[in-house]
């Protein structure tokens, strides 16, 4: 391992190894924060459909929800995820010179776009201006599970990034689990438009 002079003298030699450490949990925080978030957000919009008194009590709770999340759990996630990354850079900074390491980084920025766009359609919600549906809001959802897969594979492959059938496999299941989503979703509210009208249908006759 290449520690530059200045590293070197004031870091122990397991520093790494912590930086990783914290690098991994960082990023499983910020991951179930964005994971969770936008699943708040499905509910939050979707409580525009209920009658007012309890569509406003739904709406501003699911909005203190999100935003303690994004702020208390989200957030922090990331920053401690980015900030160990750059320990592990600054430890090891010929990863830098490495493909995979451009490919994942081209990958965080995305990452960090989407976390961004996350606040955007928070702020949009609290003010009830989101013109995002529940189905587009599922959809969205999976994006960080693609990125989430891509990023693993990237830091465990490094430069040997497989292209063969067992990529095919997980990218065919991410599709299969998206897909799964947005058909479970439309099922249930078919089923509860369909008992909706069994009930007025009963209360008329
Ligand atoms: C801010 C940008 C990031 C940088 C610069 C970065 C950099 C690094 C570096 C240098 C390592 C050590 C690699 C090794 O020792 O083999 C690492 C490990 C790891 N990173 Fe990141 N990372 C970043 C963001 C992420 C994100 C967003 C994820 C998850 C989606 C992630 C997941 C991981 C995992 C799981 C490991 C452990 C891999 C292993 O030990 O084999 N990283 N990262």
């Amino acid at each position: 391992m290449t520690l530059p002079l200045s590293l070197a003298v004031t870091l122990p030699p397991e520093a790494y190894l912590w930086f990783k450490t914290l690098h991994i949990v960082g990023v499983v925080v910020w991951f179930a924060g964005l994971f969770y978030l936008v699943r708040l957000f499905i509910y939050h919009r979707e409580a525009a459909e209920l009658e007012p008194p309890l569509r406003q009590a739904f709406e501003q709770q699911y909005g203190l929800m999100e935003r303690r999340l994004a702020n208390i759990i989200t957030t922090p996630g990331m920053v401690v995820a980015v900030a160990m990354a750059v320990g592990l850079l600054l430890v090891e900074p010929l990863w830098l010179k490495q493909a995979w390491m451009h490919a994942k980084l081209a990958v965080v920025a995305a990452l960090l776009a989407y976390h961004w766009f996350c606040y955007r359609l928070m702020g949009q919600l609290q003010r009830g201006v989101c013109n995002w549906s529940g189905r587009q809001l599922r959809a969205l959802n999976e994006l960080p599970t693609l990125m989430l897969v891509l990023v693993v594979m990237l830091v465990v492959f490094k430069n040997q990034f497989p292209t063969g059938a067992a990529t095919w496999f997980l990218v065919a299941l991410v599709v299969f689990m998206a897909a799964s989503i947005q058909f479970y979703a439309r099922w249930r509210r078919l089923r509860v438009e369909r008992l909706a009208q069994q009930e007025s249908g009963g209360a008329a006759a």
